[in-house]
Formats: C-alpha cells, structure tokens, sequence
C-alpha cells in the first residue's frame, strides 16, 4: 500500500469526527465497553496505544465492536506494525517516522499517520507521499501557532495535532486550515476507566464530537 493511499485512507479516517481519542488501556476488558461508550458519544476512530502489555488484545477486542475504526499508536518499529496489523487494526499512528517503519506500513498494508513537528520533518514525509500526517507533540513544539505557520507554505499537508491537546486548545487547532481533527487522551481519562464510568466517556465524548462545529 503505499504511501499516497495511505494517507488517503488516513484523511477519511480523521474526517469522521473532530476528535481522535488517545487510549492508554491495562485491561482487556475495559476494551469493548470502552470502544462502545466513545462510539455512541460521536467518536468512531480509536487510536489505541502500543503502551501496555494488553494493547494488541484490546485492538482484538475493539475491531469487534460496531461502528469503531481501530487504530494502533505508537508505532515504533516494523514488528509494531505487523503485530497491529494481525490484531487488526485499521490504520497506524507514530510519534514520529522513520524509513523502516514506513517500508514495514507499505509491505504490511497499514495505513500509517506518521509524526512531524517541524517542515523538514513535514516535508521528508511529503516527499515520501503522506499528505496527512500527525503534528507531535502538538502543545510542547509549538502549539496551534506554528502548526498555522505551516499551513501557506505547505497546504498540500494536512494534520492531526496531539500532545497537549485539551477542549480548551482543541479549537484553536481544529480552526486551521491545515487541521482535519485532533488527537487526545482527555476523552478517556484514568478515573472513568478505574471506576468502568462508561456514561461518563460517552458524556466526555459527545462534548468532544461538538468541538469546532
Ligand atoms: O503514543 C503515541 O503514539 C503518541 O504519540 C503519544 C500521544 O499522542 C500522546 O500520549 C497524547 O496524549 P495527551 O497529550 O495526553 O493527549
């Protein structure tokens, strides 16, 4: 698959909602009635991070669930990719880029959001064919400002901002021309996840599927 298709697949994916929420998920079986609550809260595309032992089972269990479009982040190295893709992930999510992780999305068939935070980053990934690509971490490299600042020298590129990214900044990001959505870990907070609050995701994800409307 490559690069181009890719971000093809990308860009609809981060279309469907202003909000990408950021899961961090210990256990298994908080994933279905997690992916269910963000789901009816708005929220279809699910970005599930590689940072837990229970990550790939929580993919597995989240691309049942109807109406969700499971990815997987962090995404470091072609082993990442592979073991995403056999969980079934639809798409892949890096904080970064490097040439064997792309090489690995192209052999493998996974649609990768590649990380940039600044324009070599940006335009190395250009060059590559992605024209969607992740902005990280969003807040800590420079925030809606130098994410703007990109937007009249390379409109070809539009961006997911993540890392740091809050209701409150969300809308300055999603207010951009160069911005399809945001990514955030807000909408799935610890608390709720300890307590199975699901009522509470989905009333957090409904505020979040208003955002920049
Ligand atoms: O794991 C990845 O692939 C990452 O790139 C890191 C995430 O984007 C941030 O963890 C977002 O988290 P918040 O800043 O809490 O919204």
């Amino acid at each position: 698959m490559t690069p181009a298709v890719q971000s093809a697949a990308a860009l609809q994916i981060c279309r469907l909602a202003p909000v990408v929420p950021v899961l961090i998920v210990e256990d298994v079986a908080q994933a279905a009635p997690l992916a269910q609550a963000l789901v009816a809260g708005g929220l279809p595309a699910l970005e599930v991070t590689l940072r837990t032992p229970a990550a790939l089972d929580v993919i597995r269990a989240m691309a049942e669930v109807d109406g969700g479009v499971v990815g997987a982040g962090t995404l470091l190295t072609p082993a990442d990719v592979k073991a995403a893709k056999d969980a079934g992930a639809h798409f892949g999510v890096s904080p970064g880029a490097t040439q064997r992780l792309i090489d690995a999305c192209i052999e493998y068939g996974l649609p990768l959001l590649p990380g940039a935070a600044t324009a070599s980053e940006a335009m190395f990934l250009l060059e590559q064919g992605y024209v969607m690509q992740k902005f990280f971490p969003a807040e800590a490299a420079g925030g809606a400002k130098l994410l703007g600042s990109l937007a009249s020298p390379l409109p070809q590129i539009t961006f997911c901002p993540t890392g740091g990214v809050t209701p409150q900044n969300a809308t300055d990001y999603l207010a951009l021309p160069n911005v399809a959505c945001v990514g955030g870990s807000w909408v799935a907070p610890k608390s709720a996840l300890a307590t199975g609050d699901w009522a509470e995701v989905t009333r957090l994800a409904q505020a979040a599927s208003r955002l920049g409307a």
